[in-house]
């Protein structure tokens, strides 16, 4: 496949290269505001696993505009929070560390003045490894730790979105979102592959449990956890089934992830390569490509799964 093949077979690829976003899954959280409106009268808002950095950069662009509907570029504050290193973005406060250490919950609030944010987004995704099972298991760790932190920094009442993969066990994590937030919504934008068993929980309304005392136990589904939230409020604690509305959201006449398109769309656009925004600066596989360019694997590597969205 040509440098061009990728830009064909993936519009989302091509269109944020051509809009400036560092990778396509902008276009993910671009589609589930235009749905849910939640960046409305955000000022501290919190990016959960944001490397390489495009949902910071809708962030940036969507809170810190100043115009006259907007005022909200003096109080606005984003922080973003990933392990790997991330390019600077304007406006965007970086750390570079663990969702999972209490230490970053603490150095996010001390971004705040001790204030807790409105909003808190996830798109943390573990390095997959094409089994299926294994990699649900570890998004399921992954999304609970950022449940975990965001215990420790959301207000009540804000809102919190994040990455999930739709496994065989995923009703036990809608009840455990549930626990939290009034409001649970699966949604799916349309930029996300429909080969892809991700989608998005949409949080509204958090409302944790009475007494509850955020805590950073690895992981809400342990036993001693579990144990904790059954002697807190018996009424409110349910690992029963729960029904989650599931909803679509993008523009379902725009375009498709799963469609490959002209380089020349519908003929009404020139087409004109763009290279990638910004290059991941330190990415974990950087030494497997070194040993790969020196011959030095014993076989090629495939990194390539087709039912994660990235
Ligand atoms: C799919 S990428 C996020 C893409 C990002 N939303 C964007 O739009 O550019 C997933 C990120 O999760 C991060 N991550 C995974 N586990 C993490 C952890 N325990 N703490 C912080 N970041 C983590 C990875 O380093 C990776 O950068």
């Amino acid at each position: 496949m040509g440098k061009f093949g990728k830009d064909k077979r993936d519009i989302y690829y091509r269109l944020a290269k051509e809009e400036g976003y560092r990778a396509r899954s902008a276009f993910k959280l671009l589609q589930i505001d235009d749905q849910f409106h939640i960046l409305n009268g955000v000022k501290r808002c919190v990016d959960l696993c944001a490397a390489p950095g495009s949902w910071s950069q809708v962030l940036a662009r969507r809170l810190l505009v100043s115009d006259d509907k907007n005022d909200n570029k003096e109080c606005c504050k984003i922080v973003a929070v990933d392990l790997q290193a991330m390019a600077p973005i304007p406006g965007v406060i970086q750390l570079q560390g663990d969702i999972t250490n209490h230490s970053t919950a603490t150095a996010i609030i001390d971004h705040f003045d001790g204030i807790a944010a409105d909003l808190v987004v996830c798109d943390g995704a573990p390095d997959v490894t094409g089994l299926h099972d294994i990699d649900t298991y570890i998004q399921a760790e992954l999304l609970l730790a950022g449940v975990n932190i965001t215990t420790h920094i959301l207000k009540p009442g804000g809102t919190f979105v994040a990455k999930i993969f739709r496994g065989k066990d995923v009703e036990l994590l809608y009840s455990q979102l549930k626990i939290f937030f009034d409001e649970v919504i699966i949604s799916k934008p349309r930029s996300s592959r429909t080969s892809s068993i991700e989608a998005f929980a949409v949080c509204r309304g958090y409302n944790p449990p009475n007494q509850y005392e955020p805590t950073m136990f690895n992981t809400l589904m342990e036993g001693e956890c579990q144990k904790y939230f059954e002697q807190l409020d018996e009424n409110k604690f349910h690992v029963n089934r729960t029904i989650i509305p599931f909803m679509a959201c993008g523009d379902l006449s725009g375009f498709d992830s799963d469609t490959t398109y002209s380089l020349n769309i519908d003929n009404q656009k020139d087409y004109k390569y763009h290279e990638p925004n910004q290059k991941p600066i330190d990415p974990p596989y950087k030494v497997a490509v070194q040993l790969r360019k020196a011959n030095a694997l014993d076989k090629p590597m495939d990194f390539k799964s087709d039912s994660i969205d990235t």
